[in-house]
C-alpha cells in the first residue's frame, strides 16, 4: 500500500517472529542435509529465446526455509507489490514527489503492433522515433560517413556526464566491449576536477573527436562546466563556432538549455522527465553504448531488458526473480539487521556492475521517509559494493568470510566465456572460485576439520580458532550462459525490478533523489565566496577556516 509504514503489516510482525524463533536453528549445513530437493526447490530459470537468454537464480544458500519464504511472499502479497508494479507500468504518477510517471520500461517496449505495452504518457510515442534518430547518427560515425570539421571519420567520442549520465554507459561499454568498434575508442569524463577532462584531452585530436553532453536537466555543473571546456580546447584548433556541429551533440530532456549552449536542436537527442537518471542507459543517454556497440547490439540490450519486464509483471511472486531476490534482501537488510549488500561478478566485463547499481540502488532506496511522509521505523536500502572476481577475493572476502558483519552476496558468472583463451583454462579456474566461494561462506570449516588439518600444531588453541569458518554466511548465485547484450539487458533489468519492489514494501518514494541536493546548493554559495577570503562568511568555523587552507 502506497506510503504505509511497513511495520504496520501483519507479515512483518510475523516475519520478527520468525527471526526471533528459528534464527538458530536457520543453519545452511542442516537445511541442506533435512532436504536433498533444497537446490531445485529454491532456484529459478528466466529464459528468452529472442534474444537468447538464460539465467538461473540459485537462491538455496539463503538463511530461509519454507515457512519464512511463506511470510516474505505475504509481506509482498499485503503491501500490494503487483498492483504498485501495475501502477509502474501502466503510467501512474508513482514517483508522487515529483509528480512523475516512472517509464524506462517504456525505452525498451516495442511498438503495440509487435506486443508493447499500450503507454499514453506524453513522450511514449516518439521513443522509436530518437531509436531511429541514434540509429541514424552512430551509423553515419561507425561507418564513417560522419565528417568532422576538416573532411576526417571520428575516431573518438568522449561522453560528458556524471551519475545517471555517466554510470550506465559506462557500465554498458565496458560489459559490451567483446561487441564494440575497436577503432573507436571511448571516453567518459564525469568528474569536476580538471584532471578528469585534461587526461581524456590528452588523448583526443579536435579533427576526429565527438563530445556527448549527456544531461537530462542540462544544468548540472559538472557537466555543462566540462562542456564548456571541451568546446574551448575545440575551438582553439577549430577556431569556427560553425564547426561546433559536427562535433558536439546533446543528450537531454532540456532544449532550451541544448540550444543556449550552441549545440543545434538538430544534434540533440531527446528524452522525457519520466525517465529517472539512474534508469536513463536506455534511452537517449544509451547513445554512448550505441556507437560503441552498434545500434542492433543496442537494441538487443532493450530487448533483453523488455523479456525481464514481461517475467516481472507476468510471473507469479514465487516465480519472480526480482521479487524473490527483493523479498530475500529484504529479510537479511530488516531482520538481521545487515547493513550491505555485495555484488561479486565473476565476469571481468561486469566489473562496474557492482558501480552502477551502487547509483541504482542508494539512490532509489536511501530515503528515511514514506510517501506520506512519516519517519521510517526500519532500515531502507542497503549500501552496494563490490568488484569483480576473483580481485575481491585477495581484498575483502576476508572480512565476509571471517569478520563480524553479515554480509549477503550476489555472485554473477557466465556459464560461457567469450575469451576462451590457453585452451579455456582460464574460464575453469574462474568458474571453480565462483563455486567454491559460496560453498566456503554457506558450510565453513568446523574446529574439528582445523585440528585434523594442522595435527601436531592444534595445541596452539588460538591458531586452531582463526583458522576456523563459521559459515552461514548467505549468497545468491546468478549464473548466465553467456554475456550477450541481451543478457545484459535482463540482469540490469533484473535489478532495476529488485529496488522497485524492496521499495514498494518499505513505502518509500524509489525515483526521487532529494538528498543530493543540499550539497549542491552549498557547494555554489561557498563557490561565490571562495576566490576572495573575506568574503567567506556565514558558515561553521571550520569551513570558514579550512576554505582558506594556505593565507
Ligand atoms: O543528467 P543530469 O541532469 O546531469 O543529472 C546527473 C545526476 O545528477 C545527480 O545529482 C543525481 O540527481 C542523479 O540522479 C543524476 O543522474
Amino acid at each position: 500500500m502506497e506510503g504505509k509504514l511497513a511495520t504496520k503489516y501483519s507479515a512483518w510482525k510475523k516475519l520478527e517472529t520468525l527471526y526471533a524463533t528459528k534464527k538458530s536453528s536457520l543453519i545452511l549445513k542442516d537445511l541442506f542435509v533435512e532436504d536433498p530437493e533444497r537446490f531445485s526447490k529454491h532456484s529459478l530459470t528466466f529464459t528468452s529465446p529472442s534474444p537468447s537468454v538464460e539465467i538461473l537464480l540459485d537462491y538455496s544458500k539463503n538463511l530461509i526455509d519454507e515457512e519464512v519464504l511463506s511470510a516474505l511472499f505475504d509481506l509482498a502479497r499485503e503491501a500490494q507489490v503487483e498492483a504498485f508494479r501495475d501502477d509502474m507500468f501502466s503510467g501512474k504518477h508513482i514517483n508522487t514527489s515529483e509528480g512523475r510517471a516512472v517509464l524506462h520500461i517504456a525505452l525498451r517496449n516495442p511498438p503495440v503492433s509487435e506486443g508493447g505495452w499500450d503507454i499514453p504518457e506524453p513522450g511514449a510515442a516518439e521513443v522509436h522515433a530518437v531509436l531511429q534518430h541514434m540509429k541514424e547518427f552512430s551509423d553515419a560515425v561507425r561507418s564513417g560517413a560522419w565528417k568532422g570539421y576538416t573532411g576526417k571519420k571520428i575516431d573518438t567520442v568522449v561522453n560528458i556526464g556524471i551519475g545517471g549520465s555517466d554510470l550506465g554507459p559506462v557500465m554498458a561499454c565496458e560489459a559490451l566491449k567483446h561487441y564494440s568498434k575497436r577503432d573507436l575508442k571511448s571516453y567518459f569524463v564525469s568528474n569536476i576536477d580538471g584532471t578528469d577532462m585534461a587526461e581524456v584531452l590528452r588523448a583526443c585530436d579536435p579533427e576526429t573527436t565527438i563530445f556527448i553532453v549527456a544531461s537530462k536537466t542540462f544544468t548540472t555543473q559538472e557537466t555543462i562546466t566540462n562542456a564548456e571546456s571541451a568546446k574551448e580546447w575545440f575551438l582553439v584548433t577549430a577556431k569556427d563556432q560553425a564547426h561546433v556541429a559536427k562535433h558536439f551533440v546533446a543528450l537531454s530532456t532540456n532544449t532550451a538549455g541544448v540550444t543556449a549552449f550552441g549545440i543545434d536542436k538538430d544534434n540533440m537527442f531527446q528524452f522525457w522527465d519520466w525517465v529517472g537518471g539512474r534508469y536513463s542507459l536506455w534511452s537517449a543517454i544509451g547513445l554512448s553504448i550505441c556507437l560503441s556497440i552498434g545500434f542492433d547490439n543496442f537494441s538487443e540490450m532493450l530487448k533483453g531488458a523488455h523479456e525481464m519486464d514481461k517475467h516481472f509483471t507476468t510471473a507469479k511472486l514465487e516465480e519472480n526473480l526480482p521479487v524473490v531476490m527483493a523479498l530475500i534482501g529484504i529479510w537479511y537488510n530488516d531482520f538481521y539487521g545487515a547493513q550491505t549488500q555485495a555484488l561479486l561478478p565473476y565476469d571481468q566485463y561486469l566489473k562496474k556492475f557492482a558501480d552502477y547499481f551502487q547509483q541504482g540502488d542508494m539512490e532509489s532506496n536511501g530515503k528515511s521517509v514514506t510517501k506520506d511522509g512519516s519517519r521510517v521505523d526500519y532500515e531502507t536500502g542497503p549500501i552496494i559494493w563490490g568488484q569483480s572476481g576473483t580481485n575481491g577475493q585477495h581484498a575483502f572476502y576476508q572480512l565476509i568470510h571471517q569478520g563480524t558483519k553479515l554480509i549477503p552476496c550476489d555472485f554473477l558468472a557466465p556459464v560461457e566465456t567469450l575469451n576462451p583463451i590457453s585452451g579455456g583454462i582460464h574460464h575453469e579456474i574462474l568458474l571453480s572460485n565462483f563455486f567454491a566461494q559460496p560453498e566456503a561462506l554457506a558450510f565453513g570449516k568446523t574446529e574439528s576439520q582445523v585440528i585434523q588439518e594442522i595435527g601436531a600444531q592444534s595445541s596452539n588453541a588460538a591458531l586452531v580458532k582463526s583458522k576456523i569458518f563459521e559459515g552461514n554466511k548467505p549468497t545468491n548465485s546468478i549464473f548466465f550462459q553467456k554475456l550477450t547484450p541481451g543478457t545484459l539487458g535482463s540482469l540490469i533489468a533484473l535489478y532495476e525490478h529488485k529496488i522497485h519492489v524492496q521499495g514498494a514494501i518499505w513505502g518509500i518514494n524509489s525515483y526521487d533523489q532529494m538528498g543530493v541536493e543540499l550539497g549542491k546548493v552549498l557547494a555554489k554559495a561557498i563557490l561565490k565566496q571562495l576566490p576572495d577570503e573575506s568574503k567567506v562568511v556565514g558558515h561553521d568555523s571550520s569551513v570558514s577556516r579550512v576554505a582558506i587552507p594556505f593565507p
